[in-house]
């Protein structure tokens, strides 16, 4: 087992051992243990992604809960560790938990949680952000501007695509494919095509009404089409973000045979999770179709991107942050700790935890 890690005690006379593995943002997270005599104990070890080993030594020989990071291997061993530690509870700072082995969980009696719904229009923000970004072609921009090399307007300097009146295309449209949607729809008057497995009946409404307003204000009203294949979307739409859960059906869910149905100056948006685009394909795409353009918050390999990809300049790149606003962070925090409290802690039932 790995040498103990350096930790940060808050209460340190509390009933119950909560660990964090991580320092997160905000108090109120920290309050809500303390207030419910937990000795809480935040990991300060510099390391930014924790191993198994380095949980392991966290968790010693008495946890109650513990709250962790989508960086980490959330599977059999952590998950006995806990049960043998006395814990039931485990909360991922995330919404996404495919880092998460949940059977496995299940298997050891630990509830797992996750932190739903307080960075939907966050995270939909940067997907939008990234949208703009790329279509156009502002990092580049940025960059020639910064290097000197502007030397006065120029007809064709940095021409990209305009998005009103142009189709929205959106895999995954749950909270933030939904979220995401509502923003390019209302911001920038797109139509919409969407793909999902369950009908998003909340949206089509709302485009529905807004296309009713635009149209008795004199304007072109937007539409919207669920479609019966991702492909059809892959087809249709002139812009592309991709908002699933990872799992199985959706790994590499963008490969090849996808890309190239795509249009040849679509812009493609990830802020779901890396692995929902084949990567080594994407840079190939890239370098053989330049007006192609992708924003990604997302990679394969985090923390890594593949060969290739940092070079090329129609590609907008930002490491994980869409959930990144301080809103959005200590409420993420929060709820990671209410999520310990109410799963694990019995003896707080009927306590007002908020
Ligand atoms: N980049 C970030 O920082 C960041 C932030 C938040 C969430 N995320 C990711 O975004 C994901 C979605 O979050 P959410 O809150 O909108 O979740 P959600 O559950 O509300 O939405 C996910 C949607 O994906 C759909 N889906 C599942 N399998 C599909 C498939 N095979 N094809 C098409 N659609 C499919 C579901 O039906 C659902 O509507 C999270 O699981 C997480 O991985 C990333
Ligand atoms: O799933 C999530 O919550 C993100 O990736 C981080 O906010």
């Amino acid at each position: 087992m790995a040498k103990p890690i350096s930790m940060e005690v808050w209460n340190p006379s509390g009933k119950y051992r909560v660990v964090s593995t991580k320092s997160m943002p905000g108090a109120r997270w920290i309050r809500l243990l303390t207030d419910n005599d937990c000795r809480l104990e935040i990991c300060t070890d510099p390391k930014t992604i924790l191993s198994v080993d380095d949980i392991l030594a966290l968790i010693g020989d008495r946890c109650d809960g513990i709250i962790g990071q989508l960086t980490e291997d959330w599977g059999e061993v952590l998950f006995s560790a806990l049960k043998r530690a006395g814990g039931t509870a485990f909360s991922n700072m995330a919404v996404g938990y495919n880092n998460v082995d949940v059977e496995a969980a299940n298997r050891n009696g630990i509830a797992v949680g996750n932190t739903p719904g307080v960075l939907t229009e966050t995270t939909a923000e940067l997907a939008a952000s990234l949208t703009l970004s790329a279509a156009r072609r502002i990092v580049e921009a940025d960059q020639f501007m910064r290097a000197g090399l502007y030397e006065g307007w120029l007809p064709h300097l940095f021409v990209g695509n305009l998005l009103k009146g142009q189709t929205v295309g959106v895999i995954g449209a749950g909270r933030i494919g939904s979220a995401y949607a509502r923003m390019m729809i209302e911001g920038f008057k797109m139509n919409l095509i969407y793909y999902d497995l369950y009908q998003a009946t909340r949206l089509e409404k709302f485009v529905t009404a807004y296309g009713q307003f635009l149209k008795a204000n004199g304007e072109q009203p937007v539409t919207w089409k669920r479609a019966a294949t991702m492909e059809d979307v892959l087809r249709e739409a002139d812009v592309i973000s991709l908002h699933p859960v990872l799992d199985k059906t959706t790994y590499h869910l963008i490969n090849p045979e996808r890309l190239a149905i795509m249009k040849k100056e679509a812009v493609l948006v990830n802020a779901s999770r890396g692995p929902v685009i084949d990567e080594l394909a994407l840079v190939e795409h890239l370098k053989a179709n330049p007006m192609f353009r992708v924003g990604l918050d997302v990679f394969e390999d985090e923390p890594y991107m593949k060969p290739g990809l940092a070079d090329m300049k129609n590609a907008v790149v930002v490491p994980h942050i869409a959930s990144a606003s301080k809103w959005t962070r200590e409420g993420m925090a929060t709820l990671a700790a209410l999520n310990v409290l109410a799963c694990h802690l019995q003896s707080f039932r009927g306590q007002q935890l908020i």
